[in-house]
């Protein structure tokens, strides 16, 4: 890569998070230009809504079709793979279960949570464990659940090199960090919210997410997800068919003494028909420390955060935000 290209993509990175939520419209990458040569062509850079990122549609559809499958079934069906029966949170959150915004009242949607099957891998930590299936009732859905992961961890592997490129460091840096990576998946059902609408009552309300991004498919053809902009304004993030939301979470806020910002969004589905959406929280793995980079520390951004592990830091949220406390 030219250098007239690495100064372009770290200034429009920066353009994008510097300063909080530096944005005012969602922006939007494509994964083939971000392989093309010309710098031109490069400025179209850090956005937030990615396409031609190489997922197969099939394995999208067949994912999401699995996830369709289960939250049809009885209650106490899916209560049988309730995620509070897991010491490492898998498995089932029934509807209001879960509450991203403390001033709110409970999250409508409901979810299923996997996490990476490397429970036989170096990597034990807290936070590692057996994934839960629901075989018996769905014989496919571990192979279509695990299949969208593996191909969307991959994709997580070739967005890094672009953060690092915008951090003034080697293209690699990411990528020793990331071998087993920790990322945790979720599929979601939003099912339809009717008024009069109680605004301590969103699908998901405001928050960020807690690993470095997100990749996050959504159900095509309904406005629900919004992302808090620049001038604090919340911006509909309308799906775009073939695309998938980028969202910088907290790890990588941590990382980069808050130059890569973590994006604050909700969602609420006020359609008449059910949203599914499936985010992807691409971590690194759970022994990194996350020491603030020397690039993002100076006189004027003295360092933010105390120095923690990326498995500590994802285990206190998540048991937070299960259980109300750390
Ligand atoms: O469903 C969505 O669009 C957003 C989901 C989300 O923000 C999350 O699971 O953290
Ligand atoms: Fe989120």
């Amino acid at each position: 890569m030219s250098s007239t290209q690495t100064r372009t993509i770290h200034t429009v990175f920066q353009a994008a998070s510097l300063g909080g939520h530096g944005f005012k419209n969602i922006p939007i990458i494509d994964m083939q230009e971000v392989t093309n040569d010309d710098p031109l062509i490069r400025q179209q850079l850090a956005r937030e809504l990615v396409k031609n990122h190489g997922i197969a549609e099939e394995k999208i559809t067949e994912a999401i079709d699995a996830g369709k499958k289960f939250f049809a079934l009885p209650t106490e069906t899916k209560l049988k793979y309730d995620s509070r029966n897991s010491t490492t949170v898998r498995g089932y959150a029934a509807l209001l279960s879960k509450n991203n915004d403390p001033e709110n009242n409970g999250d409508f949607h409901e979810g299923f949570d996997i996490g990476p099957e490397n429970s036989n891998s170096s990597q034990q930590s807290a936070m590692s464990g057996e994934n839960v299936w629901p075989t018996p009732f769905i014989p496919e859905f571990k192979e279509r659940v695990l299949n969208y992961y593996d191909a969307a961890v991959s994709f997580g592997r070739r967005l890094f090199p672009l953060f690092a490129i915008a951090l003034d460091l080697p293209e690699d840096f990411f990528e020793d960090k990331t071998r087993e990576s920790a990322s945790i998946m979720r599929i979601l059902h939003y099912p339809p919210q009717h008024g009069p609408y109680n605004d301590k009552v969103l699908g998901i309300g405001a928050h960020t997410d807690m690993q470095c991004f997100t990749i996050l498919w959504q159900e095509p053809g309904i406005d629900a997800l919004q992302v808090l902009n620049a001038d604090n304004r919340w911006v509909n993030a309308t799906p775009i068919p073939g695309t998938l939301v980028i969202n910088i979470g907290d790890q990588l806020s941590r990382w980069t003494n808050d130059v890569f910002k973590s994006t604050f969004h909700r969602a609420s589905n006020r359609s008449s028909a059910e949203r599914y959406s499936m985010p992807l929280f691409f971590g690194v793995d759970y022994n990194v420390k996350l020491h603030a980079i020397p690039s993002c520390v100076s006189a004027e951004r003295p360092s933010k955060y105390e120095v923690i592990t990326a498995g500590e830091h994802v285990r206190s949220r998540r048991l937070a935000a299960v259980y109300g406390r750390k």
